[in-house]
């Protein structure tokens, strides 16, 4: 699904590489947490993916995507296949859960009909059922962050892309979203964190994949924060 080989990047602006030498498989369904100190390399790798950014050396695949090399004009469709959920959760303030989720599908085209069915749907799943006419604010972090994993996952995508998404969150909220992205792995979804919360990576014990510097310096199948550290 994922799969980077010996990718390097060097901001223009910078000297060090803030990915060096990293090369890492994700399997179609697999759960990994992406850990590392601040400036490691973390959001570097998932904005390769989304290719927004291009690796310096290296090559990047996502499912049949030959991420670096392929069109400009394709890269929508390789975004189509990957939601994405931040720390600062990123709702339109200004349209209600229903209508920020409805929009993600608006802007690709979805017939209105097929908007009408699905996104009370995922609105369940997220267990926002009955909230669909509130504003974000309105809404509690742990409720604004279910309304953009509800977004991320509407199209159904082959991949979610999480980078800090308990950041803002008190620790019983962020169990609450995880166990949210758990249910959303488990319909098949492959699913890759970036994290810096300690607590939550030892309670899941999935794979854990660490960046120091720009390498990766662990990579256990069903790991723990802090191993040795
Ligand atoms: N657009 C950019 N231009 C220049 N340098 C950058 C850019 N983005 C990141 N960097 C540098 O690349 C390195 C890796 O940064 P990155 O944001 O990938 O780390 P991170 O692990 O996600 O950190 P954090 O946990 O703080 O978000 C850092 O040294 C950072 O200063």
């Amino acid at each position: 699904m994922i799969r980077l080989e010996h990718v390097s990047k060097v901001y223009k602006t910078s000297t060090r590489p803030a990915l060096q030498d990293v090369s890492v498989g994700v399997d179609k369904g697999e759960f990994v947490f992406l850990i590392g100190a601040s400036g490691s390399g973390k959001s570097t790798f998932l904005r390769l993916l989304l290719r927004e950014e291009v690796p310096s050396r290296g090559r990047v695949y996502v499912a049949n995507f030959d991420v670096a090399r392929m069109a400009r004009r394709r890269v929508p469709r390789l975004r189509q296949s990957i939601g994405c959920v931040f720390q600062d959760f990123r709702l339109l303030n200004n349209k209600t859960v229903h209508e920020n989720v409805a929009f993600a599908l608006e802007v690709i085209g979805k017939p209105r009909n097929t908007i009408r069915k699905v996104v009370p749907e995922v609105l369940e799943l997220v267990g926002l059922e009955g909230k669909s006419a509130r504003m974000p604010h309105e809404l509690s972090g742990g409720e604004q962050q279910r309304v953009a994993i509800a977004r991320a996952f509407v199209n159904r995508p082959l991949m979610l892309l999480a980078d800090e998404p308990t950041g803002n969150l008190d620790p019983d909220t962020s169990q609450d979203i995880m166990l949210l992205l758990e249910r959303i792995n488990r319909t098949g979804t492959t699913v890759l964190m970036a994290t810096h919360d300690h607590s939550i990576v030892d309670s899941m014990r999935r794979r854990v994949v660490e960046l120091d510097l720009g390498q990766v310096v662990r990579d256990d199948s069903r790991g723990v924060y802090g191993v040795g550290r």
